[in-house]
């Protein structure tokens, strides 16, 4: 079974197709990146797949279910590190986990041990007693991705996890972000074109809600004709064909 299958997956606001036809698939403990300019559809997508907002038509099914008739299940699944990072500023690290376990009906037993797993697994040993808010960017992008892995869930969404953050800091979450890989499926958006190359199994670029090309940075590299990513990227966003 597939991780994620969309089809014909479509969100229209007013005069703006956000999303338009997007057929994708992604394997489990597949790292995907959503590539694509401002405007393209990327957050848009994300927000259907993690069952924040319905499509207009279409659908897309997670581990089997889809997120039109059986959201409830998705949910169960799923988790989102979202864009603005949501992490409580005067709780501190140890807290801000002991909280997200609290919400999702852990024990307080339960959830002093799940916290400190996390603590050790994402490596917040030295930063588990600080107040969030006094936290580096890079280090509450941590936190905030730890917070979602709480509910161990099966697929794992990233919007845009290392925005505004230093190289040091940017390295510092791949890394993170690697660990994953295997263990989690994981999505991700990012503006950051070597953070895709990188990072993921496969690349899917869109350009005007539509997915323009879809494959391993090298055959999308091969594709567009272009020896370096960047440049490949380019004549994708501009309409390369479909693959
Ligand atoms: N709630 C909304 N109401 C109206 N239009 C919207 C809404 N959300 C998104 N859009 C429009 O849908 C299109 C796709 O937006 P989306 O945020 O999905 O793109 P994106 O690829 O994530 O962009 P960015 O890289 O800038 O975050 C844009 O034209 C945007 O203005």
């Amino acid at each position: 079974m597939r991780a994620i299958e969309t089809n014909n997956l479509t969100k229209k606001y007013k005069d703006v197709t956000a999303v338009d036809d997007l057929c994708l698939s992604v394997e489990q403990g597949e790292l995907f990146a959503l590539l694509g300019v401002n405007g393209a559809g990327k957050t848009t997508t994300i927000k259907m797949l993690s069952c924040l907002t319905a499509p207009t038509s279409g659908d897309a099914r997670l581990l089997g279910d889809s997120v039109v008739t059986a959201p409830m299940k998705v949910k169960e699944k799923i988790n989102l590190s979202p864009q603005e990072t949501a992490v409580a500023p005067n709780l501190t690290v140890r807290e801000n986990l002991e909280f997200i376990c609290g919400i999702y009906g852990i024990t307080k037993e339960e959830a002093a041990g799940k916290t400190e797993d996390m603590i050790k697994r994402c490596s917040l040993d030295e930063i588990a007693g600080k107040k969030a808010g006094t936290l580096s960017g890079g280090w509450q992008r941590r936190l905030s991705i730890a917070m979602a892995l709480i509910s161990e869930p099966d697929i794992l969404f990233l919007d845009e996890p290392t925005l505004g953050l230093d190289v040091l800091a940017r390295r510092e979450l791949w890394e993170m972000i690697e660990g994953l890989k295997g263990k989690v499926t994981v999505v991700l958006t990012t503006h950051y074109l070597e953070e895709a190359e990188s990072l993921s199994d496969r690349i899917g670029i869109m350009a005007g809600g539509r997915l323009s090309a879809v494959g391993t940075a090298e055959e999308l590299m091969k594709k567009a004709g272009k020896e370096k990513f960047e440049e490949a990227f380019v004549v994708l966003c501009r309409g390369g064909s479909l693959s």
